[in-house]
């Protein structure tokens, strides 16, 4: 294996990366670098997510600075904020022990007569967000003819943000005799063509096969009910107790209203998108990068490149559409030859979604069962034992109480103490859990036996039928605009003259009922009840009524909301916080 002394680094920046701890260099960056120091041609370098492009990069680019020339020499162009401060940041850290060399970083919603100071202090190497970047040049505060490195990094991202109008505009303010260097963990179409446009006859880099994600990473995914998609996050979240992760949605007003329910049922979590003032999401990503905060719910964009320690999850709350955003995504995790874990929660329909991952990826996808109640509960309680395994007693600062907690504990033995004790743990959880559906979808084989039959099925009537011009198509619309419950969800349908009789999965039976409770179609009052029996056309049948005693599972009677999303959050767990707590107290403990 290659050392970095090999690769023909300087002396100051082999003592600086030897103190972040980077022993042997990955091979990206043992085939890029030497390449690179000779500084001549463009380059695409492809490597997987995590293993360490920015060094591949920030190394050979920080022994071509020359110091004593003080105008801008590189500019590196970065699609976020976020990214641009973390690559800042890098580079800063590796350059420590060069006398002289300035990183400036400059971005939008920030003051910009700061950066305008900054630079005028004199900059060897400028890290910018397009936006910004242009509205310096148009200022004329900053001067790139002399920049000779020019390094893209995510640019398909920034394409896709808009931003390859602004990159024109900049890029002609440089000179024709610069270098552009392109590092990618995917290579869509966009970079194919950022390459072609941008780019004369680089020399091309590709560890591993392309496009393929990192091998470190597991993925699994879990089968749901599309109602059910929030129920069963929480679920694997508290299955995880020590889950230290990254949420993503498709949308800034999911990943807002994800984030917002979590907090509100007592998990640490919280949102970071475009919509966030620049001052809340530095304070997000400062909280998330230092721990404090355990679970991050994030748009695609957001988190593009983000470099966090230890992130143990990924969770697709939903699959992107591209296939390089799942990859981007998943990439959060299994850094720097880290393992992770990336699940994607999946409906039925979403199913073919992750066997065209898997097939164009190359990876294994596993279907994981959704953990149960009891399941959740054994791990908290496993996960409670081993903290009180690890907890550092504080011995001097606990002395004073010991007496007296003896005395109130006196009566019982150990075997009395230890179940009490977890008691006080578990009891919070078995409260929520005991009576949790199983939130596993059946197989398709079971859930065509539960069509065909009345398992899991209630059959209701309704007075409306043929002779009120309904068909079929037109009663599924109706049930769908009355109650929110989607024609999937229903069964054999019989029409008769004036009324009809429908089978629906018995989860959606009081959604029904109560959705056409006092509605009027076609001036007739709706009246639907469950049906017992199979009726004859007379109309005769033993009906039960709304109030019958069926038996539900543990479904509420509540509206959509509360059986999407109350119900599994019941107000227990704010109290509880155990996200939270268990995150906070395992940190102390560490
Ligand atoms: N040679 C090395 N030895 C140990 N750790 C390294 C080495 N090179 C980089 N790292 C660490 O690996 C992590 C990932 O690096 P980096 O962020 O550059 O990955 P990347 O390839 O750019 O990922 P992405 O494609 O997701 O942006 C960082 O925390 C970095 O400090």
């Amino acid at each position: 294996m290659n050392s970095f002394e090999n690769l023909g680094l300087s002396k100051a920046i082999l003592e600086a990366i030897s103190e972040l701890g980077f022993e042997t260099p990955t091979p990206i960056q043992e085939q890029a670098i030497p390449i690179l120091l000779d500084g001549r041609s463009d380059f695409v370098g492809l490597a997987q997510t995590g293993t360490g492009k920015t060094a591949a990069f920030g190394l050979p680019l920080l022994e071509l600075i020359e110091p004593q020339v003080k105008i801008p020499q590189a500019l590196i162009l970065s699609p976020t904020r976020e990214l641009g401060i973390q690559i800042a940041d890098d580079l800063k850290t590796f350059s420590k022990n060069i006398l002289n060399l300035n990183v400036v970083n400059v971005y939008g919603g920030a003051s910009i007569e700061e950066q305008i100071r900054k630079l005028k202090r004199g900059a060897h190497v400028i890290v910018a967000t397009p936006g910004r970047l242009l509205d310096l040049i148009r200022r004329k505060a900053v001067n790139l003819s002399a920049v000779e490195y020019l390094i893209l990094d995510e640019a398909d991202e920034m394409l896709n943000m808009g931003f390859k109008e602004d990159i024109d505009a900049i890029l002609s303010s440089t000179s024709e005799e610069k270098v552009t260097w392109l590092f990618s963990a995917t290579m869509p179409a966009e970079v194919r063509r950022i390459s072609k446009n941008y780019m004369t006859d680089p020399v091309e880099v590709t560890v591993g096969k392309a496009n393929t994600t990192n091998k470190n990473i597991e993925h699994q995914y879990y089968m749901l009910n599309n109602r059910d998609r929030y129920n069963v996050l929480k679920r694997v979240v508290d299955f995880y107790p020590d889950i230290y992760g990254i949420i993503f949605c498709r949308t800034r007003k999911e990943t807002q209203e994800v984030a917002e329910l979590l907090m509100k049922d007592g998990y640490n979590a919280d949102a970071l998108h475009g919509d966030l003032t620049q001052v809340q999401r530095d304070r997000v990503m400062r909280n998330f990068k230092n721990k404090s905060l355990q679970l991050l719910v994030a748009t695609d964009v957001a988190a593009r490149g983000i470099d966090v320690d230890d992130l143990s999850h990924v969770i697709h709350y939903n699959l992107p559409d591209e296939l390089e955003f799942y990859t981007h995504r998943s990439g959060r995790t299994a850094r720097a030859g880290k393992k992770g874990i990336s699940i994607a929660l999946v409906t039925p329909r979403e199913e073919r979604k992750v066997k065209d991952l898997s097939r164009r990826l190359k990876a294994d996808f596993e279907q994981v069962k959704i953990p149960v109640g009891k399941e959740v509960c054994e791990r908290q309680l496993m996960n409670f034992m081993h903290r009180v395994n690890e907890v550092e007693v504080e011995e001097e600062e606990i002395a004073p109480f010991i007496d007296g907690i003896n005395e109130e504990l006196e009566n019982l033995n150990r075997e009395e103490l230890i179940k009490r004790f977890v008691s006080l743990e578990f009891n919070r959880f078995w409260e929520y859990y005991k009576n949790a559906d199983d939130l596993n979808l059946k197989s398709t084989t079971q859930r065509r036996n539960k069509k065909e039959g009345s398992n899991g099925e209630d059959r209701l009537f309704i007075n409306i039928g043929k002779k009120d011009g309904i068909d079929v198509p037109r009663l599924l619309n109706l049930i769908h605009k009355q109650c929110g419950v989607r024609g999937k969800n229903v069964g054999r349908v019989d029409l008769k003259g004036v009324f009809s009789f429908f089978d629906v999965d018995n989860g959606f039976t009081d959604e029904i009922i109560k959705g056409f409770a006092g509605a009027v179609i076609g001036g007739r009052k709706i009246r639907i009840e469950v049906s017992g029996d199979r009726p004859s056309e007379s109309g005769h049948r033993k009906g039960r009524s709304r109030g019958g005693e069926r038996s539900r599972g543990d479904r509420g009677r509540g509206d959509r909301r509360d059986r999407g999303y109350r119900k599994d959050s019941s107000k227990d767990r704010r109290g509880k916080g155990d996200g939270k707590r268990n995150f906070d107290r395992k940190r102390k403990e560490a």
